[in-house]
Formats: C-alpha cells, sequence, structure tokens
C-alpha cells in the first residue's frame, strides 16, 4: 500500500536510511550473521511464535515479546548493554519471545545483535527493522520478521518471500485499511501498533479499534505504549494474544542499574 505521506520526519529518516541500506544489504552480500542458502537467501528453521504462545498461557504467564531495544526516536535514553545479556534477563522475567532492532541509525541495533541474541536463547526471536523490499531478508536468520503494512509495495508478495525463507511474517498495522490489506496478504500473525507514525504518539485505543475485526484465527499483538500492569489487562481484554513491550522494559531515562528481569516480570506475571 506503501503510503509515507504525512509521516513524521524521524520516520522518514529512518526509511530514507533503510532505502540506503537495501543497496548494501542482499544486494553486494549480508552486513552480518547470516546463513544463506546456494542461492543466497537465507533458509530458517523458525521457533513457532504460535507455540510459545500456548506455552505461556499454560504456565500462566502474559504473553510478551520484549524488546531489545538500545534507543528510539522516542526515547529518553540509550541503554548500551550487552544485548544477550538484556535477552537472557528478559527470558528470565517470562517473555515468550524476543524481538531485537536490527535498525542501525535511528535505534542503535544491528543483524548482529540478533545473531548473537538467538544463539544465546532458545525462544522465538523477531527481527524488527524496516524491511521494503524482499533482498533485505537475507541479512540475518530470524523465526519472525516484521513487515509494517503501510510500508510496502507489494505486501502479499513479501510474506510469501518471508515465509519461503522459513521465516514466520508479522504484519504489523495501524487501522482498519491496513487490517484488511494484510488479511488479504493471507498474514496469519498481526501486530496492531499502537504508535502513530505521523506524530509519533501513542494510544491504546488503536488496538481496541482494529482489534475486533480480526479473525479469531490470527495470532493478534498489541504493540507498543504498554506502560505497566492495568496497560496489560486492558490489551488482553481487548484481545491480545501477545503484547510486544520494549521501552516499558527497557527503561532508557533510568541512568541508575536497572533490573531487566524484573522490569519483564511486573508484566508477564499480571
Ligand atoms: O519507538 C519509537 O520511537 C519508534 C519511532 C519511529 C518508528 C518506530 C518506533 N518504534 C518501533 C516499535 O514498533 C516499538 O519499538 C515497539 O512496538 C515497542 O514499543 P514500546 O513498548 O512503546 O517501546
Amino acid at each position: 500500500m506503501n503510503s509515507e505521506s504525512n509521516v513524521a520526519p524521524a520516520v522518514r529518516s529512518i526509511l530514507e536510511a533503510a532505502r540506503e541500506r537495501g543497496r548494501s544489504e542482499g544486494d553486494d552480500g549480508p552486513s552480518g550473521g547470516r546463513t544463506p542458502a546456494s542461492d543466497g537467501r537465507v533458509s530458517v528453521e523458525a521457533r513457532s511464535l504460535p507455540d510459545a504462545i500456548e506455552r505461556a498461557e499454560r504456565e500462566d504467564r502474559v504473553p510478551v515479546i520484549a524488546e531489545v531495544k538500545p534507543t528510539s526516536p522516542t526515547s529518553d535514553g540509550t541503554r548500551d548493554e550487552d544485548p544477550v545479556e538484556l535477552a537472557r534477563a528478559m527470558v528470565e522475567g517470562g517473555a515468550s519471545a524476543i524481538s531485537v532492532l536490527t535498525e542501525p541509525t535511528h535505534f542503535d541495533g544491528s543483524p548482529e545483535a540478533l545473531r548473537r541474541v538467538r544463539a544465546a536463547v532458545d525462544v522465538p526471536v523477531l527481527r524488527k527493522d524496516f524491511v521494503l523490499r524482499e533482498s533485505q531478508m537475507d541479512v540475518v536468520e530470524a523465526d519472525l520478521i516484521l513487515l509494517i503494512a503501510r510500508f510496502v509495495d507489494d505486501l502479499p508478495a513479501l510474506v510469501a518471500a518471508a515465509r519461503d525463507r522459513g521465516f514466520q511474517p508479522l504484519v504489523e498495522v495501524h487501522d482498519a485499511a491496513e487490517l484488511e490489506a494484510a488479511l488479504e496478504a493471507d498474514a496469519s500473525i498481526i501486530g496492531v501498533n499502537n504508535r502513530d507514525l505521523t506524530k509519533l504518539e501513542v494510544d491504546l485505543g488503536t488496538f481496541e479499534g482494529v482489534a475486533p475485526a480480526v479473525p479469531d484465527d490470527v495470532t493478534l499483538i498489541a504493540e507498543s505504549g504498554v506502560s505497566d500492569p492495568a496497560d496489560v489487562r486492558r490489551m488482553r481484554e481487548a484481545g491480545a494474544d501477545a503484547l510486544l513491550i520494549g521501552s516499558a522494559i527497557m527503561d532508557h531515562a533510568n541512568t541508575d542499574e536497572v533490573d531487566i528481569a524484573e522490569n519483564t516480570r511486573r508484566l508477564t506475571r499480571v
């Protein structure tokens, strides 16, 4: 659907950087950590997110995808701890899956961070980036890959390309029209982003507005803006199968030592 009109300046800058990286990633070789098949594509044996969610439910944990997010355009600071240590602490706190930012210029992420995290934990790992075209998938192995409906030209083709490589595509939407596009593209894991990329403001009402139209057989994820146990309850009551949480766990503004496991636990043990 590719609508970049009206996005916040920071998002425009992120997309420009993604296009620039796309010229070297995949086309001229990997930027790090991929295991290419003979045709240069990555080939993944993915850990199942729906299975990880089911396991959390059985064990009375809220299914949370905890995000290793060193910084972002809206963060109050930067955390520079080892991503592996952060991810291990998140799993210790009950996270069902880990999301790793691989975007380098606005989020301080890297494919190498994801590769190391995936080797260190046994839960599914999401590659969180701004993938605009197929060749950008062949950078690093991950269990899930994010595709943002708003920013890609041919969503059905990218969903199919992700599956061809073994990734579980997580298609991110923000409104009813994008949800329709995701369903037409045969997405089975859909995230509703509460962060409006036009103004970068967060409104949990976004998820509540879109969720009722999502078919039951879709794995539905509430993304962004979940900051405390009350928000967790609110998103679960609105139908979230799992929650993607970054800032509340990373606690960027806190300059003291942060207990990442405890930050995660207070959101998984609601
Ligand atoms: O987080 C940002 O500042 C941001 C800015 C521009 C585009 C995307 C952005 N975030 C990406 C995300 O989707 C979040 O990292 C993720 O959903 C977690 O959100 P939160 O729990 O609010 O950190």
